[in-house]
C-alpha cells in the first residue's frame, strides 16, 4: 500500500491550502528493504551520518529485518522501562546528536517518533519514520506530545519526510499494540464532535475534508475489527494505514484537533498522575477508558436535551479549589491555567448555547451508542473499563471535571460546566 501524500496537500474548500511535508508513505511487506535501498542509492543516499533512535523494545523487533540499515548508522537504544517524551530523554538524545549528523531514523512507535520528531526540528534535520507498532497515531503528525516539568503539552515539531511500514515488523507486535491503535482511532468518534461543537460555538476554524480522512480512517478500522484482533497483515495494514490518514489529518491542521478531543484530554491528565499514580497502560488503552466515560457523558446530555431538562447557565469558576488541589500540589498549576485557559468559556453566552443544544443533541446523537462502542471495542480485543487501566473508580468524577483543562480547545466536557443536565 503505498499513501501519496500529494492527494491532501491542495486548495481546500476551508480556504486553506494543505501542507504536506511527508513525501512518500509505504506500508508493506519488505517496506524497510525500500527504505535501504533509498539510503544507498536513492533520495536518502545525501545523508552521510544517520542517527537511528529506538528502544530496547523496538531494536529487539527489527535487529534481524534492518541490519543493514543498523550497520550503516549511529544506533542510540533506549531504555524502553519508563521511557517518556520527557526533558530527560531529550537530554541522552541530545548527547548523542553529533555535529555531522544529518539525519533521524525513528524506528519504533508513539513515544520514540515523539522524541525523535521533537529533536529532529530543534536541530533543523528530516527524521524518517519506521513504525514498529500500530499503536498509536502519532507517525506522520507534526505535532509531538512531550511531557516538560510533569505537563504533558502538544509541541510543534517536524513531520518524517518518509514512512516505511513494514508489515513483517508490525503485523508482528504483540495483539495489545494493534488494539491500543484501534482505540485511539475509535477515540476520534468523540474528537470530531467535539470540533463541530467548538466551530458552531466560536469561530473555531473547521474544515470538512479534514474530517472526511478521519470518518476514512474510523470506517476503515471499524470494517476489519475481527480481522485486526486476529493479527491478519491484511487488516493490520489497514490499521497503519488508519494511523497514517489521522496523522496526516493532524499535519493539515497544523495541530491535534481533529484527532484529540475530550477523551484524549483525560488522558493528558491521567498522565500526568495528580489524581492517580503511574497507570501501567498503553496510550490508545487509556484513550479507550476516556471515550467509554465521554461517550457516556455525552450521551446523558443529549438526552436531557431531547427530554427538554438540560439547563443552560452561566459558566461559575466551580473547579477553583479542585484545581487547586491537584495541579496546585505539583505545581503545575500556572502552566495549566496560564496555557489553557479557562476563561474560553466566557466567551460564550447562554443565549448561544441554549440556541445551539438541538445541532448538539444531533451531533451526539450520530456517535455510536455506548453499547456500540463497547461491542467494536471488545472485538477487536482493546480495553475499555478504567478498571482495566488501573484507574481508581473514585477518581472518575474529578476527572470528567478537571480533563478540560489539559488543553486550550473546546470540548462538549468543558461546555457541560454550563449546563445542568
Ligand atoms: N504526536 C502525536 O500526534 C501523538 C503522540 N502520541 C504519544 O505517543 C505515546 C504513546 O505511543 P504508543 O504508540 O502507544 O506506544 P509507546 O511508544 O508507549 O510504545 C509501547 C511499547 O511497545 C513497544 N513496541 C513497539 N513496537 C514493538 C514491537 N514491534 N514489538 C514489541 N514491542 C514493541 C514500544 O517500544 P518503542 O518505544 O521502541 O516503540 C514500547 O515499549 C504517548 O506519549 C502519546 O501521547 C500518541 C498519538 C499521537
Ligand atoms: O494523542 C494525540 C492524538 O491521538 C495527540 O493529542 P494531543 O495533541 O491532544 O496531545
Amino acid at each position: 500500500m503505498r499513501v501519496d501524500a500529494d492527494d491532501f496537500a491542495r486548495p481546500c474548500g476551508c480556504g486553506r491550502e494543505h501542507h504536506i511535508d511527508v513525501k512518500e508513505i509505504i506500508i508493506r511487506s519488505g517496506a524497510v528493504e525500500k527504505l535501504e535501498e533509498e539510503m544507498s542509492d536513492g533520495e536518502l543516499k545525501e545523508y552521510i551520518s544517520p542517527l537511528l533512535i529506538c528502544d530496547t523494545n523496538s531494536y529487539k523487533a527489527t535487529e534481524e529485518l534492518m541490519e543493514d540499515i543498523y550497520d550503516r548508522c549511529q544506533v542510540l537504544i533506549l531504555d524502553a522501562e519508563n521511557l517518556e517524551a520527557d526533558e530527560r530523554a531529550v537530554e541522552i538524545v541530545e548527547n548523542y546528536m553529533e555535529e555531522d549528523i544529518d539525519l533521524v531514523l525513528a524506528v519504533g512507535a508513539g513515544t520514540i517518533h515523539d522524541l525523535s520528531r521533537y529533536v529532529a526540528h530543534q536541530y533543523r534535520i528530516p527524521f524518517v519514520s519506521v513504525p514498529t507498532a500500530a499503536s498509536s497515531d502519532g507517525f506522520t503528525s507534526t505535532v509531538a506530545d512531550m511531557t516538560w516539568n510533569g505537563v504533558k503539552k502538544m509541541v510543534k515539531a517536524s513531520a518524517p519526510i518518509f514512512v516505511f511500514a513494514d508489515t513483517d515488523i508490525f503485523a508482528k507486535a504483540p495483539g495489545r499494540l494493534a488494539a491500543a491503535g484501534v482505540s485511539d482511532i475509535l477515540g476520534k468518534y468523540i474528537a470530531l464532535a467535539d470540533w463541530k461543537i467548538g466551530s458552531i460555538l466560536t469561530e473555531e476554524y473547521y474544515c470538512a475534508e479534514v474530517v472526511k480522512l478521519e470518518t476514512r480512517a474510523i470506517r476503515t478500522v471499524k470494517d476489519n475489527l475481527k480481522e485486526i484482533a486476529a493479527g491478519e497483515e491484511d487488516a493490520c495494514e489497514k490499521l497503519m494505514y488508519a494511523l497514517v490518514l489521522s496523522g496526516l489529518a493532524m499535519q493539515m491542521t497544523g495541530n491535534s484537533r481533529p484527532a484529540s478531543g475530550a477523551e484524549h484530554h483525560l488522558v493528558h491528565l491521567w498522565d500526568m498522575e495528580v489524581l492517580n499514580g503511574h497507570l501501567n497502560a498503553l496510550h490508545g488503552e487509556k484513550v479507550s477508558a476516556g471515550t467509554m466515560l465521554t461517550l457516556l457523558e455525552y450521551k446523558k446530555i443529549a438526552d436531557a436535551i431531547h427530554r427538554k431538562s438540560c439547563k443552560v447557565h452561566t459558566h461559575t469558576e466551580k473547579d477553583r479549589d479542585l484545581l487547586q488541589k491537584t495541579f496546585g500540589k505539583k505545581g503545575v498549576l500556572d502552566a495549566i491555567y496560564k496555557e489553557n485557559a479557562p476563561e474560553i468559556l466566557d466567551e460564550i453566552s447562554t443565549r448561544q448555547l441554549s440556541d445551539a443544544l438541538p445541532e448538539i443533541a444531533q451531533i451526539i446523537d450520530s456517535l455510536p451508542s455506548v453499547t456500540d462502542m463497547q461491542e467494536m471495542m471488545s472485538t477487536a480485543g482493546c480495553v475499555s473499563r478504567v478498571r482495566d487501566i488501573g484507574l481508581p473508580r473514585e477518581t472518575i468524577s474529578d476527572s470528567l471535571r478537571l480533563a478540560p483543562y489539559t488543553r486550550r480547545r473546546l470540548s462538549l466536557l468543558r461546555l457541560s460546566k454550563m449546563l445542568t443536565y
